[in-house]
């Protein structure tokens, strides 16, 4: 692609985009430029990705097609405040947590192309999923470029703002979710004496293998499990548990609770 891409902020998120975007030769190396004031943090991004990286945000916006915002929610309204003036008439993405495009609009210039995205961390891998939400005043043309940049690390679905906490709560947060449900599986097999190393193999690949059949199949999650389930065997002992412990609820809840904290950081 033959424009520049800024990232404010070069943290964990940051990261797995440039990652994504540099790997899959979308953008070159020299057009993407990060601002970043960890001195470790710099130098890492720099080594590794060969980006572009300075403490000076304005620089990076004034190199800049388009500005992907990309420090903790708590940390917008103070970095993003000061540059207020930089950004002219440059598209810009958003993928903090929780903050909506109606605050973002009083951070930046009147009438600023805005994008609210909510990616994962798998977008390193290009294996990410994001939603995003263009606000009043982005154009199909700036869709377009966020859409090319966000599906070269990962899937992209389009939706409206109203539902990007509730995507936060799924499958922004959720990787952790998985993670944990991984090591507790691998420490289950632990404990019943299997090798770390391959107590974790097992309980990675069994979740890799699970997602892709309900992908690739099409099938209702309920039905593959019931095809795993024989009658009085071992499958419907441990369903039975989990269902006493409430693993179901606790899902639920878990993902309810992420939506709800997202909206409390619009406040902060
Ligand atoms: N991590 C995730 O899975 C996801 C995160 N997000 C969102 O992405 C955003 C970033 O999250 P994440 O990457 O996890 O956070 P990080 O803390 O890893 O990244 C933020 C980076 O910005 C740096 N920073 C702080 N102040 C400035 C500044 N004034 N100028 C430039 N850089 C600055 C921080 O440095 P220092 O550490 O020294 O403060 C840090 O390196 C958040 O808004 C989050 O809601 C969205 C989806 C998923
Ligand atoms: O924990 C957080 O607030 C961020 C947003 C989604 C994933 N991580």
């Amino acid at each position: 692609m033959d424009y520049s891409i800024g990232f404010i902020g070069g943290g964990k998120m940051a990261e797995a985009i440039i990652s994504g975007i540099v790997t899959s030769n979308l953008i070159s190396q020299q057009n993407v430029f990060v601002g970043e004031i960890n001195e470790a943090r710099q130098k890492y991004l720099q080594e590794v990705y060969g980006v572009n990286v300075s403490s000076d945000n304005k620089w990076v916006i004034s190199q800049a097609d388009l500005v992907i915002l990309a420090v903790k929610p708590q940390l917008m309204q103070r970095v993003v405040g000061p540059l207020r003036e930089i950004f002219s008439h440059r598209l810009v993405v958003s993928i903090a947590a929780g903050i909506t495009i109606n605050k973002l609009s009083e951070m930046l210039p009147d009438k600023q192309p805005i994008i609210r995205v909510m990616p994962n961390t798998p977008c390193l891998i290009g294996q990410g999923i994001s939603a995003m939400a263009p606000g009043e005043t982005v154009t199909e043309e700036h869709s377009a470029k966020a859409k090319t940049i966000l599906s070269s690390v990962g899937q992209v679905v389009i939706t409206e703002e109203k539902y990007l906490n509730a995507v936060t709560g799924l499958s922004g947060s959720g990787p952790a979710y998985v993670y944990l449900i991984i090591e507790a599986l691998a420490d289950a097999g632990v404990l019943a004496g299997l090798d770390r190393h391959m107590a974790l193999q097992l309980a990675t690949q069994t979740v890799i293998g699970s997602a892709a059949m309900v992908k690739e199949t099409g099938s209702h999650p309920a039905q593959l499990k019931d095809a795993v389930t024989s009658p009085g065997g071992t499958t419907i002992s441990a369903l039975y548990s989990l269902e006493k412990n409430g693993v179901r609820a606790a899902l639920i809840e878990a993902v309810i609770t992420a939506m709800n904290r997202a909206a409390e950081l619009n406040g902060e």
